[in-house]
């Protein structure tokens, strides 16, 4: 960069002693800032310049504008940092490739998920850019499974805090610690947990928080939200663990869950005081319990944009790889049979959508559910068992007087009877698809359609590779976590990262009043679409990870077009950033262009030194 030309910037907000004037154009994406009135984030444009008034060390733990040795000479001059770093200035590739080089020194996955944090929070560009490139090798580090590790030892291996801390025993201050990040327009996203059903692994308390900054960054690093635009939250309400519990270490509220009404309270005091604060915002629930996360998402779901990803979230991603895997078998989804082993949360989830799928594909609700059979602890769910199963599940009960003299606790005698098409594993229960029922699948399916989905890894209900052996390789396989190819199988890891992140993206884009079921259907039927495994029937059933934010876009750009098309889009109300009333393409090549000038991408971009910029300085900065 020239640098008079950052003098010559400098001498001009200087002297106009205001933040707010601009000599140049800062071209700024929706999901940023109009130049004047808010001017809070302007200065993290995507395009154009930063505007920053940092200096020296304060800069430089700044992660979303450190750039540690990539500083140029002049930045260096003008933030006052020439004798705060080596001489040598580094291109952002120079740095992914030492960053690259450091981590390998690192043997185990969890030192290695400890050096990307540490990464996160020295320099945003530089963590977003390493884990991109590397994005197989590193997904498992950041996000499932390891990070399920990582939450477990929250308290034992804490070094700095991220994230927004809500306490149960102090609601009246939730708007003062929601301030911390900003106000009305600063914020597009956040993702909040109270810790009670994170991944397989159960209740682990405010080290949940962590689950909320592993999906907040995927939404950055697979859809291009602004990783300062991004709110990670945690309800902290106690834990009954009582590993926990009796931890010195521990970190949170040391006292069982609260439940009941001053729970619910809680919850909606959130509710509100998000809605208050960022009513822009749009709201992903993440890992609730499983008696929670329902009845919270019923409430909510027309109150706010919000979502809850362990139900609609994998919901939509099972859907698309069954109708890919359909396709591939030649099945019909209106012909089949589905059978559910596990039915909390994601179970329910992936039941609901295959419903709202087939609804929306001709059937009646009536009989979409009655080709849905749902197992859980008590075995299958039949229409006596109203003391034992809740109202959700008994939506999909089968008639108990079909079942008699049937052992419907045995998951063979139940495939026996039924002959699913599909097989869906959310149960946690690792091994619960032994060699016995994947062979009872296979008896009634050329092609079996077999997804065991419980993370982490060691709880998956079994490995691809068995399932394969066990049905000479006919069986298509997605899974919750990643696994290696089988014999030139591709296993496409039916995670819910392929979805959240597009409906996310599309919700904010969007300024989505609320997130419709046709938002989420139009999400599965663009990630089905996209299935290689049509072109070539070992390519796996969903696009590769290597092409997740192409994957993310086009999603989000089908749930945009949804959202106008329904009424429930707000964007083309506001006022554009560079004036006058947005409008968004309604074709959808049109549509994604849009979707894609406004995603964040992780590259450095010029500095200009400013003496004020009138915005927050959260510890985002
Ligand atoms: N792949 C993905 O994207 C994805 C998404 C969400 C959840 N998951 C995984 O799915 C699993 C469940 O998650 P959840 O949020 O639904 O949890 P949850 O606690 O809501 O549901 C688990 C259900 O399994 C049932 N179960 C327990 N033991 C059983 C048994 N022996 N037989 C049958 N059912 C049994 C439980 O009663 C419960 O209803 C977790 O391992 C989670 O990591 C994967
Ligand atoms: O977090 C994941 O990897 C997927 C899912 O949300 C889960 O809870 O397992
Ligand atoms: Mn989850």
């Amino acid at each position: 960069m020239d640098p008079t030309k950052i003098v010559r910037r400098k001498s001009i907000i200087s002297d106009s002693k205001t933040s707010h004037v601009h000599s140049h154009t800062i071209k700024t994406p929706i999901g940023e800032q109009p130049k004047v009135g808010v001017p809070k984030y302007t200065r993290l444009s995507v395009d154009g310049p930063i505007e920053c008034d940092l200096h020296g060390f304060q800069l430089l733990n700044s992660p979303l504008f450190n750039k540690g040795s990539a500083f140029t000479l002049e930045e260096r001059d003008a933030f006052g940092l020439t004798g705060l770093l080596p001489p040598v200035v580094n291109t952002l590739d120079e740095q992914v490739e030492r960053a690259y080089s450091q981590l390998h020194y690192l043997k185990t996955p969890l030192a290695r998920n400890d050096f990307c944090t540490s990464m996160r929070l020295q320099n945003k560009v530089l963590y977003y850019e390493l884990v991109r490139r590397h994005i197989r090798e590193l997904l498992p580090i950041v996000y499932t499974p390891t990070e399920g590790d990582a939450i477990a030892a929250y308290s034992n291996r804490f070094r700095k805090p991220e994230g927004c801390f809500l306490d149960i025993t102090d609601p009246d201050s939730i708007d003062e610690r929601l301030a911390a990040f900003g106000e009305a327009k600063d914020i597009d996203y956040i993702v909040v947990s109270d810790g009670e059903g994170i991944l397989g692994i159960g209740d682990q308390g405010v080290g949940g928080v962590r689950i909320t900054i592993a999906k907040a960054a995927l939404m950055t690093l697979c859809a291009g939200i602004h990783p300062g635009r991004i709110m990670s939250v945690v309800l902290d309400v106690g834990t009954n663990n009582e590993r926990l519990l009796k931890d010195e270490l521990y970190m949170g509220n040391r006292f069982k869950r609260v439940r009941g009404a001053e729970y619910d309270e809680f919850v909606d005091k959130f509710i509100q005081a998000v809605k208050k604060r960022f009513p822009s915002a749009v709201l992903h629930f993440e890992d609730f319990g499983v008696t929670t996360a329902r009845p919270i998402l019923e409430r909510y779901r027309n109150e706010l944009p919000c979502f809850n990803d362990d139900i609609q979230g994998t919901g939509a991603v099972v859907m698309a790889s069954m109708t890919a895997a359909l396709r591939l078998s030649g099945r019909e989804l209106l012909d089949s049979e589905i059978l559910i082993y596990g039915a909390g949360s994601a179970g329910l989830g992936v039941a609901d959508q295959v419903v709202s799928h087939m609804v929306i594909h001709g059937s009646s609700i009536e009989n979409a559910r009655t080709r849905i059979h749902c197992m859980d602890r008590q075995g299958l769910i039949l229409d006596n068992m109203q003391d034992s199963t809740s109202p959700a599940q008994l939506s999909y009960a089968d008639s108990a007087d079909e079942w008699e003299g049937v052992n419907t606790r045995s998951l063979v005698e139940v495939i026996k009877k039924i002959k699913p098409t599909v097989l869906v594993g959310c149960s946690t229960q690792a091994s619960a698809f032994n060699e016995e029922v994947i062979k009872e699948m296979y008896k009634h399916n050329a092609k079996p359609i077999i997804f065991p989905l419980s993370n982490p890894t060691r709880l998956h209900e079994c490995t691809p590779e068995d399932a394969l052996k066990w049905t000479d390789y006919n069986a298509l396989i997605a899974t919750g976590s990643p696994f290696e190819p089988v014999n030139g199988y591709v296993i496409s890891e039916n995670n819910n990262c392929f979805t959240f992140p597009g409906i996310g993206l599309g919700a904010v884009l969007s300024r989505a009043t609320k997130i419709s079921r046709s938002m989420i259907s139009a999400a599965v039927d663009e990630l089905a679409a996209g299935s290689p495994a049509i072109k070539h029937s070992k390519a796996g059933l969903l696009a590769p990870l290597e092409v997740i934010d192409e994957t993310s876009a086009k999603v989000a750009t089908a749930v945009i077009l949804k959202a106008l098309d329904q009424g429930l889009a707000r964007v083309e109300d506001e006022e554009s950033p560079e004036g006058g009333k947005v409008t968004v393409p309604r074709d959808f090549e049109g549509c994604l262009k849009w979707v894609k000038s406004q995603m964040w991408k992780p590259i450095y971009r010029p500095m200009i030194k400013v003496e004020h910029v009138d915005a927050i300085h959260t510890h985002q900065y």
